[in-house]
Formats: structure tokens, sequence, C-alpha cells
């Protein structure tokens, strides 16, 4: 579904270099410790950045070139962006069309993502009077009414406490399922990757050092830098 091929990507003195493949379906999740590279490879998915060099296929299709608007994927992150002016309903209907002109199929796509994230009576709200988490259910409707086959989560729940936190990546899991979402998650918590994601990722410096099934992943013993990040490195030489 989604094949990333040599992309090469410099901030300063860091060279990223990232070779990835999600089957459709999935959901594959990015653990590693800060600055490693996560978001930056998830912004390059997204189109937000433009690589040196290689190559994203989505689909089958090249979108290396393509804007974040023409690619089919969706991006949720740890600041919502809901407006704070406009309500609930119209938060997500911004996902149909940015001028909200909603005419009423438009309107029950709305409302039936605001079923699934189970926030159905809280529609004439505004951002300001819901919880933290209700505000995430919100972004999350907003970036289902659009459709894109894939989608990104940049550590969309670390702000909220731990059980709301496994609540909504429950509910992630039940929309990929139900909707055959693909979902890439950004993540610095291995439980994250335990709870939703079949497979795991493990990147460091710019590099993915490490893959596989997630409970094989992250109870292996090899990189060291994968020990040193989980905190099951043994102290080694200098300490006896
Ligand atoms: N706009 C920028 N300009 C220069 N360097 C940047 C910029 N954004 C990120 N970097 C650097 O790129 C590297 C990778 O950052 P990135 O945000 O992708 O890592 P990350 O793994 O997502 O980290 P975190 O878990 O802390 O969000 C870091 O060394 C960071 O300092």
């Amino acid at each position: 579904m989604l094949e990333v091929s040599d992309l090469t990507f410099r901030y300063e003195d860091l060279t990223m270099v990232f070779d990835l493949s999600v089957v459709r379906g999935e959901c594959l999740a990015l653990l590693g410790p800060s600055g490693g590279g996560k978001s930056t490879l998830l912004n390059l998915i997204a189109g937000f950045e433009k690589p040196l060099s290689g190559r994203i296929m989505i689909d089958g299709r090249d979108v290396t070139a393509l804007s974040p608007a023409e690619r089919p994927v969706t991006s949720l992150f740890q600041e919502h962006n809901l407006f704070a002016h406009l309500s609930v309903a119209q938060n997500v209907g911004l996902g149909l069309d940015p001028g909200l002109r909603l005419g009423p199929a438009e309107r029950e796509t709305v409302r039936q993502a605001l079923v699934r994230v189970e926030l159905t009576d809280l529609e004439h709200r505004l951002p300001a009077q819901l919880s933290g988490g209700q505000r995430q259910r919100v972004a999350l409707a907003r970036s289902l009414v659009r459709r894109r086959p894939l989608l990104l989560l940049d550590e969309p729940f670390s702000a909220l406490d731990p059980g709301l936190r496994l609540g909504m990546l429950d509910l992630v899991d039940r929309l990929r399922r139900e909707q055959g979402l693909t979902v890439v998650l950004v993540s610095h918590n291995p439980q994250d990757a335990l709870r939703i994601a079949a497979r795991t990722a493990f990147l460091s410096e710019g590099r993915i050092l490490a893959q596989g099934p997630t409970e094989n992943l992250l109870s292996g013993t090899e990189p060291a830098a994968l020990r040193m990040f989980l905190g099951t490195s043994q102290s080694g030489s200098g300490d006896g």
C-alpha cells in the first residue's frame, strides 16, 4: 500500500534515509528516541517536506512530487488545530469542504463520523467546551470524513491520560478494521505499539534500524539502540 524507497532528507548535520513498506489495512508503529526522525518521515509521506531523493508510492502510484492535498493521505497530530469559533460539526465538516458548503449528503457524512467517534450529543459545542480527549475525537472525525485510505498519526494522544489514550488507540484500531484504513502511528511509547500495531519499525538517527512483528521486536535484544530506548540495556563496562 505504502512503499518508501531510499528516501533521503537532510536537516543540517543529520542525513536521514528511509526504506519502509506497509500493507493495506495494516497498522505500523514508528517507535524511537526523540530526534530520530519519526515526525520527519511522516511529514515526507504526507508531503509537508520534500525529499532530496527517493520515492514514495501509495497504492501503486508515485506520489513523491504531489502536494499534500493531492495525496491519498490524512494526518492527525497532537496539535489538532480545531477552529475555536466553529462548532464540533463544523470543524468536522471542514474535512469535506474548507468553505463549509455542505449539502444534506455531506451533513449526513459528518453526522456518521460523529457517531463513530461517539460525539453525537456534542455536535453543537465549541472546542473550548470539550475535554482534551473529546477535542482529539473531533480531529479524528475530521480526518475520517476525508476518506483517505492512509491515516498518519503523530503522537496524537500523548497528552491524554493513560486510560483515555488507550481508549483512543482502541477507537483507531476499530476504525481501521471497519473502514479498511492503513495506519502509520508515531509514538514514543512501546505500549501504544503493543496495543494496536501488528508491526513496528524502530527509528534512530534518521534510519530504520529494525522492524518486525511488534512483540518480537520489543522483546528482542538487537540493536543496542533499541535496548537503550526500551531501558532493557544491561549496564556495560565501567560499572564494575
Ligand atoms: N525544521 C527543522 N530544522 C532543522 N532541524 C530539524 C527541523 N525539524 C526537525 N529537525 C531535526 O531533525 C531530527 C529529526 O526530528 P524529528 O522531529 O523527525 O524526530 P522525532 O523522532 O519525531 O522526534 P520527537 O519524538 O522528539 O518528535 C532532529 O535532530 C531534529 O532536531
